[in-house]
């Protein structure tokens, strides 16, 4: 990465103060750029999702692995809930999408209550051998009492096939027609996995994230506090594929005693660590142990701690800095926090990182863990909150006395309760991949790069000033 004549910063830079210039190429296509990660984690697309309560569980898990990212799951949970959502993870199929199922006696209030778990819409009505009799989806209950048996409603012309059938046929099968869903089945008829149209289509442009055995990858996350050994020897155990060593300021001795204990297990799996935002940050912890650093302090979405401490840096110069500096050591960085735009994953990588962490963007998504809620304008929302707000805290130190509790409670950097919500366009987190990959690839093709690490060779940046940046932004209403 460079920057054009005369752009030399002599300040520190946030995403929006920069800008990619477009070099001369000889990439035909956008999917001609392979998106694979190259720091050990397995990832085939540079999109990590973030240790947060309200955005990583196991639906999020298994669709983001699918097309290729990894999702890292919260210190916070339980570990035997860790170990059943890693098992549950590894047991999904790589391209057929887990079913929504109910029985033909269930109501429509219960499909209701199912439809916006996931983004493909609809609920398969089974017999009590697993077998499918039909298909609701929201048009099929609109305007129907809740009370209706599904078996009064669902529609039988389904489209099944068996599970081996080539994604593109599946494309095929649903293009044109009335079906949203083709349900995929064993050799018994058994429903295994559902499909639709688009997602027929993701299952050719994108490779899934797995691991050695073919089965989807998950990451898991545990603080610097405590038997962080034992902690460490439970998500090994329970099959994590990246262990995740997280506090908020990653550069104490605290993050270094826990690095040495978990390199002391000798992991078998990439171990990530943060958060700094320098290089002698990134040093240190390399040098106890990390393989990917984790960067960003201050830029998350949920977080106070520039405004309550001062501390932080403008997260592009940090992502490049610490980059450089993990480079030169034969390691990685991960650029946690602040992406709001497929362009900041782009700048993110340009600078050096291997992948771009996303929290509260995915937060609105149907895939998250939180309940869905509709504002006063009808319009869907999911609540998010920072792993250092009140709420997250408080849940954290549940078995603590009351008195620490109280103590810890003084330090909140973080939001407890945000709205996140679900672009009606963009609900599920695929789509929200998609537009980010889209704006990767071609991002890539710009500077001429057919992969990530041509692409932070060839970057060439600007700086701009904020009415450079508003410039760029679209004008749906005119002016
Ligand atoms: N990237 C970012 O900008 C930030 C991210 N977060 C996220 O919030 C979550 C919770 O992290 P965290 O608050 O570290 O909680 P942890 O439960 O991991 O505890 C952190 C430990 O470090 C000690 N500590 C010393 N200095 C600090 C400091 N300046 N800030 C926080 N702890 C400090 C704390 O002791 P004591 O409590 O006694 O002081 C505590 O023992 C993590 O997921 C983290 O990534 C939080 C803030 C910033
Ligand atoms: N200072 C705080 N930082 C937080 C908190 N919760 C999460 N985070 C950090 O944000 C990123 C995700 O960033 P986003 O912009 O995509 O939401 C996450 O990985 C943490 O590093 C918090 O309460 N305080
Ligand atoms: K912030």
């Amino acid at each position: 990465m460079r920057f054009i004549e005369g752009h030399r910063p002599s300040h520190d830079l946030t995403y929006d103060d920069v800008f990619l210039v477009p070099g001369r190429s000889a990439v035909e296509s956008r999917f001609g750029v392979d998106l694979s990660t190259f720091d050990g984690t397995g990832a085939t697309i540079p999109v990590v999702v973030a240790n947060m309560t309200a955005v990583a569980g196991r639906r999020m898990a298994e669709t983001v692995a699918r097309r290729g990212g990894l999702v890292v799951l919260p210190q916070d949970m339980a570990p035997d809930a860790v170990a059943e959502i890693v098992g549950w993870v590894k047991a999904r199929h790589t391209v057929w999408d887990t079913p929504l199922t109910l029985e033909p006696g269930d109501s429509v209030a219960d499909a209701l209550n199912l439809l916006h778990k996931r983004a493909h819409g609809a609920v398969v009505v089974v017999d009590g051998d697993g077998r499918p009799v039909g298909v609701v989806d929201e048009g099929a209950l609109a305007g129907v009492d809740r009370f209706t048996r599904l078996q009064d409603v669902l529609d039988e012309r389904v489209v099944t096939v068996t599970l081996g059938t080539p994604s593109r046929e599946v494309f095929g099968l649903l293009h044109g027609g009335s079906q949203r869903v083709a349900l995929g089945v064993d050799g018994d008829g058994v429903l295994r996995g559902v499909l639709t149209e688009l997602g027929a289509l993701r299952a050719e442009v994108y490779a899934p994230a797995v691991d050695a055995d073919g089965r989807l990858r998950v990451a898991a996350a545990i603080g610097v506090n405590g038997d962080v050994r034992a902690k460490a020897a439970d998500l090994l155990k329970a099959g994590v594929d990246t262990l995740v060593v997280d506090t908020a300021h990653g550069h104490q001795e605290k993050m270094i005693t826990a690095l040495h204990a978990v390199r002391s297990l000798e992991p078998g799996v990439p171990v990530v660590a943060g958060n700094v935002v320098t290089a002698e940050g990134v040093r240190d912890l390399v040098e106890a142990g990390a393989d990917v650093v984790k960067v960003g302090v201050g830029p998350g979405a949920m977080c106070t701690t520039r405004m309550m401490t001062g501390v932080g840096r403008p997260q592009f110069s940090a992502v490049a800095e610490c980059a450089t500096q993990a480079r030169a050591l034969g390691k990685h960085v991960w650029a946690d926090g602040g992406v709001r735009h497929p362009r900041d994953v782009a700048l993110a990588l340009a600078a050096g990182a291997s992948a771009a962490m996303v929290g509260s963007w995915f937060a609105g998504t149907y895939e998250s863990p939180g309940d869905l809620h509709r504002d006063e304008a009808g319009r869907l929302y999911k609540e998010s909150f920072g792993m250092a707000s009140k709420r997250a805290v408080s849940a954290r130190t549940r078995s603590d006395n009351a008195f620490d509790r109280a103590r810890k409670g003084l330090f909140e950097e973080g939001i407890s309760a945000s709205r996140m919500r679900l672009d009606p366009a963009r609900a599920g987190v695929e789509d929200l991949l998609d537009s980010i990959t889209a704006g990767v690839r071609s991002a890539c093709t710009y500077a001429g790069a057919t992969t990530l690490e041509e692409f932070h060779g060839r970057a060439v940046l600007g700086v701009q000033s904020a009415a450079g940046f508003a410039e760029g932004r679209p004008l749906p209403a005119g002016w």
